[in-house]
């Protein structure tokens, strides 16, 4: 940039020297003062010469000061233009800036989140290199151990391999005496399996010869059950299980104390013992603590029998509330106290799978009927199924006095699981109504039949048999029962059909030339299963309440007499 400096100061000093620096001259003095006068022009004019020399400087500084100007101003104009550009590119630089600065900042925070991520990385890398330290540690130390103890049972194992080779000794010595010794259990081993063998077919021939004699005898098997007391009857007996009235010698024999009576023993065609003891036997006796599976052991070869082509008969005898229901059906819920129905139909499913590969193929086929107040009533129909419908007995063959009952429904069926399904239907519609003597007392009998049709393709052979399962209505006498209207119609109708049961049997039994089959519908419907045809069993249910022991008795003496009576030899129904 080019500068200047002008000078400016005021006019020059030696023309107020002059006048201030001489005296004031006489106004006479006209010479003097045309000479001062003259003097001062002088004066002036040199002074106007510097002056007008100093005002060329001037204007010459005023020129150069006017091209310097220009200059400036070219430069000036050059700095703007310079300074816009440069402004422009600020700019541009500032925006580039900005962006890099923006990219940065995100970049920074990537930084900052993957340092963070590391740091957090780093720590728990840290904690599981503390943590694997400290196994590593507590290793070495189990190590350092084990070591030891490998060295221990080195040392050990050197004295056991002395000891070995000795004992390998003495058991190559000891390996010759049981291969001995061997030879011996083998040769005792086939004895036993030979004795097994016969122990096996003598015990099978034992059960078929008592069959056969039973068969053969005709008479009606009688299995008489003691139910154990209930939870509230124990309390009442003072907290003990034990019945003190009813006790048995063996698995054959029941003996009843009758104390109020006072006789004694004075029961036509039963031994007594001591003041009202009263002996009974029958084919079986299940104790209190007999179990459903145990129960049904004894009867399972009846269930085969079905199979075989026999009609089966199996009734449930005894007062209300003494097990009948139990003894029959228990209960379905639970496997272990499942009653003889249930487990009859398992068994007889079971082995007709087996005797598949025998080449028997069955048809099965059930129903399910009550009859309360000598009125049948379907069990396995729903009332809207049974409405308005009536059922009457019909004979089916003359020859074999078989009945079917109208409208009565007949369920074919495959499978176990289809029959549960039924009973459980039938046990719902159940006719249940209270007496005096059990609140849930089932005032109805109750008879569950299945059919079974098998045919041989081996053989050609083929059979029918037909299983019923009744459980009887409770035998109660009037008195006890304490009923009254309805309820007293009701123990008419059971007592008269239970006597009439009673009846029918004795007159079989004595091969009257009149069974009264026709005087109850349960004698009517089971004609074709007694009476000769069928192997009957009879389950004489008793109470082990003291308080009952009349009606225990009549139960008890009503089962001697069924027991005692020969209806004749059960037959197989073979067919052609
Ligand atoms: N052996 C037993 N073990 C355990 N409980 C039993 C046994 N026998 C019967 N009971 C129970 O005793 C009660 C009466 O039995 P159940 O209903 O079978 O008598 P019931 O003779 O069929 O009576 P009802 O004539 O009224 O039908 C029931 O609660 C039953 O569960």
């Amino acid at each position: 940039m080019r500068t200047s400096t002008v000078n400016l100061t005021g006019p020059p000093s030696n023309i107020t020297a002059a006048a201030r620096g001489k005296p004031k001259r006489a106004a006479w003095d006209m010479k003097g003062r045309l000479q001062d006068m003259e003097t001062q022009v002088n004066s002036f004019r040199s002074e106007r010469e510097s002056f007008e020399d100093r005002l060329s400087g001037y204007n010459k500084r005023i020129e150069l000061l006017e091209h310097e100007k220009q200059n400036l101003n070219q430069d000036l104009e050059q700095y703007q233009t310079d300074f816009l550009a440069n402004r422009k590119e600020a700019h541009k630089l500032y925006e580039i800036l900005r962006r890099e600065q923006t990219e940065r900042n995100i970049e920074k925070q990537e930084l900052q989140r993957k340092i963070e991520d590391m740091e957090y990385e780093t720590s728990s890398l840290t904690r599981k290199v503390k943590a694997r330290e400290e196994i590593i540690s507590t290793k070495e130390e189990e190590l350092a151990g084990l070591k030891k103890s490998l060295s221990n049972l080195t040392s050990h194992y050197a004295g056991i391999e002395v000891q070995f080779s000795s004992t390998k000794m003495l058991l190559e010595e000891h390996i010759k005496q049981v291969s001995g010794l061997m030879e011996e259990v083998n040769q005792l081993k086939a004895t036993v399996t030979t004795l097994e063998n016969k122990l096996t077919h003598s015990d099978t021939l034992r059960r078929k010869l008592h069959n056969l004699v039973q068969e053969l005898k005709g008479n009606i098997r009688v299995f008489c059950r003691v139910r154990p007391l209930l939870n509230e009857e124990i309390k009442n007996n003072g907290g003990s299980d034990v019945i003190h009235h009813i006790s048995s010698m063996d698995d054959r024999t029941l003996e009843l104390c009758k104390s109020t009576d006072p006789n004694g023993s004075t029961m036509s065609g039963l031994k007594g013992r001591g003041a009202g003891t009263i002996e009974f036997s029958y084919d079986k006796v299940f104790q209190p603590s007999s179990t459903q599976a145990e129960v049904f052991e004894e009867i399972s070869q009846l269930a085969q029998s079905v199979l075989d082509g026999y009609n089966v008969c199996v009734f449930a005898y005894g007062q209300t509330g003494s097990g009948k229901t139990f003894t029959m059906e228990g209960d379905y819920e639970n496997e272990q106290l499942e009653g003889m129905i249930p487990r009859t139909v398992k068994h007889i499913f079971s082995t007709m799978k087996q005797l598949e590969d025998k080449g028997w193929s069955y048809k099965a086929e059930t129903s399910f009927l009550e009859i309360y107040n000598e009125t049948i009533r379907d069990l396995l129909a729903t009332p809207k199924e049974a409405k308005n419908l009536t059922y009457d007995m019909k004979l089916v063959d003359n020859k074999k006095n078989e009945h079917y009952v109208t409208n009565l429904k007949v369920v074919p069926v495959t499978c176990e699981a289809q029959i549960q399904k039924l009973l459980k239907l039938a046990q719902q519609q159940r006719a249940v109504a209270s007496t005096n003597m059990n609140e849930r007392s089932s005032r109805s009998h109750s008879l569950f039949q299945l059919k079974l049709r098998g045919q041989n393709t081996n053989t050609s052979d083929a059979c029918e048999g037909t299983l019923n399962l009744v459980d009887l209505a409770g035998s109660e006498r009037l008195k006890e029962s304490g009923s009254e209207g309805a309820r007293l119609t009701e123990t008419q109708s059971i007592n008269k059909s239970l006597s009439n049961l009673g009846n029918v049997i004795m007159a079989l039994g004595q091969k009257q030339s009149h069974i009264p089959y026709r005087n109850s519908k349960l004698t009517h419907l089971l004609q074709s299963s007694l009476g000769g045809n069928s192997k009957t069993l009879m389950f004489v249910n008793v109470s082990p309440l003291e308080m009952y022991v009349n009606e225990t008795l009549n139960s008890l003496r009503f089962a001697t007499k069924v027991n005692q009576c020969n209806i004749g030899t059960a037959t197989r129904q073979q067919k052609k």
